[in-house]
């Protein structure tokens, strides 16, 4: 039986999932890719070409790869996981009850490999080519979307985060993400490869709102040792923190959390947009938002069932940190260049590098500042074209959801 588990951020990764580009990002366009949550339109074969390169450098270091539309469409060959995908995707509530008939045996007509593309890619009212007399249908245009695409599954480490032996399935914070979720509920409960894994679902597998209780996983750093280092950004609120530490503790897999406060700017949307852990004493930050004194609280489990202890930090995060991986202290690798280079490179990703093994990174070859920097540090930085691919404001690490990496 395959094992899923994440011990550490550092250690050596063994297995992945990652998204290719596909059909949702064509369907990205000026007008609609703010809403969709991209800065801009992208060139998809060439980002195909660059996320290809990805997967290889991964291969290349002893990693599987997974890839997310070939699972789902796997997942989505059991007849009792479709209907349970559909039943969420294609509720009456969403389109009314005569469209949600329509659409559903539109859907139910493809093989599983198109129902995959589709579930993520979306259906124009075009597509569906319907004479449905549903008064939404009457006022849509033909290029309108009847199923909306979900263009950032291709950021596979928001939607679920695998934190030693189990998984959140993370309520996301912005309803252009949400639906991306249920996937990976369906992938967990429903893939052969996890039907009868042995791993414990720590958060967000309910069919339920979870209002202000949003996390999402590049917020989540398994910095290991039984720790984990969590943002507390624009997507990811205290409310949510608290129920996955709650479970986290109750079952046992970690002993300590440290939440920091982060602003909540897109600039800096996820903690791993301006942090990441790439050797036992070494982090990459950005240090603008990263200082010393930024807001932290350590959470331990209490005495009581479920409860748990909350300690502000006195000294600093940085600190903390160093306690619990005991070293000394942290090695800081700050974003590259000058104020203007370190602002642009932030932006493009440069903290989002990837670790596949104590020191080694993989991370955009644009970020040319603080790659040499990293690199006079003595990390290994493995560069990859991003040209195209970090269009939707993401890189090498917030691209990838492990599934199984080794403990430091
Ligand atoms: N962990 C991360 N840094 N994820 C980046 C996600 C980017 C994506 N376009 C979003 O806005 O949600």
């Amino acid at each position: 039986m395959s094992r899923f588990y994440v011990g550490s951020e550092i250690g050596q990764l063994r297995k992945v999932l990652l998204h290719r580009p596909e059909l949702s990002l064509r369907r990205l366009t000026p007008s609609n890719c703010e809403d969709l949550l991209f800065d801009d339109v992208l060139r998809v074969e060439e980002a195909g070409k660059e996320h290809d390169i990805f997967a290889q450098t991964l291969r290349e270091n002893g990693v599987e790869v997974f890839l997310l539309h070939e699972v789902l469409a796997e997942t989505l060959s059991s007849p009792e996981a479709k209907n349970w995908v559909l039943d969420r995707q294609i509720s009456e509530y969403r389109f009314g009850p005569t469209l949600s008939v329509e659409v559903r045996s539109y859907l139910n007509g493809m093989n599983n490999v198109e129902l995959a593309s589709h579930l993520i890619g979306g259906i124009t009212v075009a597509e569906l080519n319907s004479e449905c007399p549903s008064p939404v249908l009457q006022v849509m245009r033909e290029t309108d979307f009847i199923v909306d695409p979900i263009p950032n599954h291709l950021f596979t480490r928001d939607t679920s985060c695998w934190i030693y032996g189990g998984v959140s399935v993370n309520p996301m914070a912005k309803p252009a993400r949400k639906r991306e979720t249920v996937h990976l509920r369906a992938i967990y409960k429903f893939h052969p490869l996890f039907k009868d894994a042995d791993f414990e679902v720590y958060f967000g597998d309910e069919d339920r709102n979870f209002e202000l209780s949003t996390l999402e996983g590049g917020d989540v750093l398994v910095i290991g040792k039984g720790a984990v280092l969590i943002g507390m950004s624009e997507r990811t609120t205290p409310q949510g923190v608290e129920l996955l530490a709650r479970n986290l503790f109750k079952t046992g897999q970690a002993n300590k959390v440290i939440a920091l406060q982060l602003p909540k700017a897109r600039s800096c949307m996820h903690l791993d947009t301006v942090m990441t852990h790439m050797d036992y004493d070494c982090f990459t930050v950005y240090p603008d938002i990263m200082r010393d004194d930024i807001p932290a609280w350590e959470l331990t489990p209490g005495k009581a069932a479920g409860e748990i202890c909350y300690t502000r930090i006195k000294d600093s995060f940085i600190k903390a940190i160093a306690r619990t991986l005991e070293v000394p202290e942290l090695r800081l690798i700050h974003t590259g260049g000058d104020a203007f280079e370190a602002e642009r490179e932030q932006w493009n990703d440069a903290n989002n590098v990837l670790t596949v093994r104590p020191g080694v990174v993989i991370g955009y070859e644009r970020n040319v500042y603080t790659i040499k920097k990293m690199e006079a540090a003595g990390i290994t930085v493995l560069p990859i074209p991003g040209e195209d691919l970090g269009r939707g404001r993401g890189g090498a690490r917030c691209m990838s959801c492990p599934l199984e990496r080794d403990d430091i």
